[in-house]
Parts: structure tokens; sequence; C-alpha cells
């Protein structure tokens, strides 16, 4: 009975864009924005997920819509618990009714601290989880991208999520060097709202920016569309209006937050003891995590870094695959007490 129960635990990808969970055995069975619309007056969630994110910048004024995760971590503790008792209830549907208490591991940024570990932890127990373990976004990335991570060989891997770029070079099961920023995805947003503003005077929001970014947003001037109509609001005159963008001026807005993730990727190679460089010059870089969907990003970094650069197949589901795939060594993650440096 223990064994089966251990089988249907959890491993839940906790990112500042999205929070997915993954059920041994069934794959991925919650896949939703971390995103939740609370009820000024009530206090009483109006929605969460996708339903939430719908009113990313359309709600009215007694409906506060909060990204509790910021930068890879919690920055709103009640409604980060509040969100993950919602999605491990959604998750529980998929488990046998015979399973015992949910244990669950969950991801967390390399560069967090201790008490930003043990906030997310919390969270996980106040939400239901029996147990909670946690594990490395990069190395739970790799083991998701089936990156040899056990083996004596240097795998290196990216991962661009919204809040966090995490760079690292893993090998023998452990990680051995690596950095963590808090530059990706949502600063590109950031960057194209910023350039926007000042160029048009036009002001958009998060979910037009993102939007920009998908479509016409790329490393090096090519994306698939020609141009984009991009709707606002006027400064000037207070009024709506529309312009349309290139995808050359996008690149051009995105350029510093692009060269922040170059550095880091440089900074970790930097530190690479040259055993291990020689291998990631055999195998190249993988990049995971939804801000390598980013056109050209990857063309540029082989460029940069002189090293083959390859995307993953699933960026967005491989760190919660990872973090599924690694229940299988629990074992190792329970003799760690709740944290583990080398993970
Ligand atoms: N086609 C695309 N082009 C560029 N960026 C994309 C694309 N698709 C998704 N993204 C971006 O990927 C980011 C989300 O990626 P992901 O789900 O891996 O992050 P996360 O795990 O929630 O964040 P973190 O790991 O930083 O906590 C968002 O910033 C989103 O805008």
């Amino acid at each position: 009975m223990a064994n089966f129960s251990l089988s249907q635990d959890l491993g839940i990808d906790l990112g500042t864009a999205n929070t997915l969970i993954y059920l041994k055995g069934k794959g991925i069975v919650v896949k939703e924005p971390t995103v939740v619309a609370i009820n000024n007056r009530s206090k009483k969630i109006e929605a969460v997920g996708s339903n939430a994110r719908q009113m990313i910048g359309r709600s009215p004024g007694n409906i506060t819509v909060v990204r509790p995760m910021q930068g890879g971590v919690i920055a709103d503790y009640d409604t980060t618990a509040i969100m993950m008792k919602y999605y491990l209830k959604l998750a529980q549907q998929y488990r046998s009714i015979f399973a015992g208490k949910v244990n669950v591991m969950i991801c967390v940024p390399s560069g967090i601290t201790m008490v930003e570990e043990r906030a997310v932890i919390d969270a996980a127990k106040q939400a239901g989880a029996k147990h909670a373990y946690s594990i490395t976004e990069p190395f739970a990335a790799a083991i998701g991208a089936g990156l040899p991570v056990w083996e004596p060989t240097g795998s290196l891997i990216v991962d661009i999520g919204g809040g966090t770029t995490e760079v690292a070079v893993l090998s023998m099961g452990g990680i051995v060097t690596s950095t963590s920023v808090r530059i990706a995805g949502d600063n590109m947003d950031d960057a194209i709202i910023q350039y926007v503003r000042k160029k048009y005077s036009l002001m958009i929001g998060d979910r037009t920016a993102e939007e920009v970014k998908i479509q016409l947003g790329s490393a090096n001037g090519h994306a698939t569309l020609p141009e984009l109509d991009v709707r606002g609001r006027d400064l000037l005159t207070g009024l709506p209006k529309t312009v349309i963008m290139t995808p050359d001026e996008v690149t051009e807005a995105l350029l510093d937050t692009i060269h922040a993730i170059i550095k880091a990727i440089k900074d970790a190679l930097e530190k690479t003891p040259p055993e291990l460089a020689g291998d990631v010059m055999e195998r190249g870089i993988l990049l995971s995590g939804g801000g390598a969907l980013l056109q050209g990003l990857d063309k540029l970094i082989a460029e940069e870094t002189n090293l083959p650069t390859f995307v993953a197949e699933n960026p967005l589901d491989n760190v919660v695959i990872g973090t599924g795939k690694a229940l299988e060594y629990i074992d190792q993650f329970k003799s760690h007490a709740n944290h583990s440096s080398d993970f």
C-alpha cells in the first residue's frame, strides 16, 4: 500500500507565469497560469488560473488580479497557498481514491534563499501536502529534457521562465556550477511596454506586451509576422490608439534583456571546470522554459558562445516532467530534510 501511495505523489512546477502539476503514471494533470483574482470586499477568490488571467487589466475596482509569484519566488504567501490548494484539489481528482495523503516534489530556482525555499515548502503543506520536497529548476528541467544528468559528463541547461533565467552545468547527479538571474520573460514584456510608451506615447497592458513578444518578438528581427497592430491608450489625448509595430522594433526593445540572459550564460561558462567545458563544447547548450521559444534566440546564443544551441522539445513542460520523474528518487530528497543544495 505504501508503494502504491508513493506512485501517486505529485510533481509541481510553481512558476512565475505558469503552474503545472505532474502525476506519475498520468502525466501533466494541471497546466494553468499562476494568477488569482480576489474580491476586495468579500476577500473571496473570484477566479484562478486562465479565468483569472483573462481579467488582467480588465477587472473592475472591487476585484484585484494577483500574480502571487514574482522572480521565481513567493511574493504573496497567502494567495500562493490558496492557489496551490485549488490546484492540488484539481490534481487529486486524477489520483486513486486508495492513495494516501499526497507527497509533493516542488521545484524552486537555484538562486533561492533558504527563507524563500521554506516559504514554498510551507505553502505546499498548508495547501494539503503531507510532505513537500524541493528540487532546483535547472536540475528538474534537465531530467525532463532527458539529459544524462547522472552520468560523469557535463550538460549545460538554460531555463528561461517568466521571472528567472537559470543556467546550470550538471554532472553525476549534481549541479557543478550555476547562475540564476531574476531576468526573464516578464522583463521582456516590461521592456516592450517601456519602448512603446517612449516611442509612441502609447500605454499598453501586460497581456498586449506579451502578445507582441510572442507574435513579433525575435532576437534578430526575423519574426514570422511582418507587422502587428498594437492597441493601447494614447498618453497625450487619453484616447484609444493603434500603432503598427515591426519585428525590428521589438528586437530593439528586447536587446538589453536578451544580453543580460546571454551574460548569465557566459558567467556560468566561465565558472565551468575545463573537463566539463569540453563536454559542453561537444554536447552544446539546451534551452528550456517559455522564453526559449523567442524566435532566433537559439541562433544568437550559438553565435555569442560558439556552442551548438538547441531548444528542448517541450520547453514549457520540461520542468514539471523532470520534477515528476524526480519522485522516483524521492528517498534521496527525504534524506536532505526538505531542501537540497545538490539538486
Ligand atoms: N512563443 C514564445 N515566445 C517568447 N516567449 C514566450 C513564448 N511562449 C511563452 N513565452 C514566455 O515564457 C514565459 C513563461 O515560461 P515558463 O512557463 O517556462 O515560466 P515559469 O516557469 O512560469 O517562470 P519561472 O520559471 O521564471 O518561475 C512567459 O514570460 C511567456 O511570455
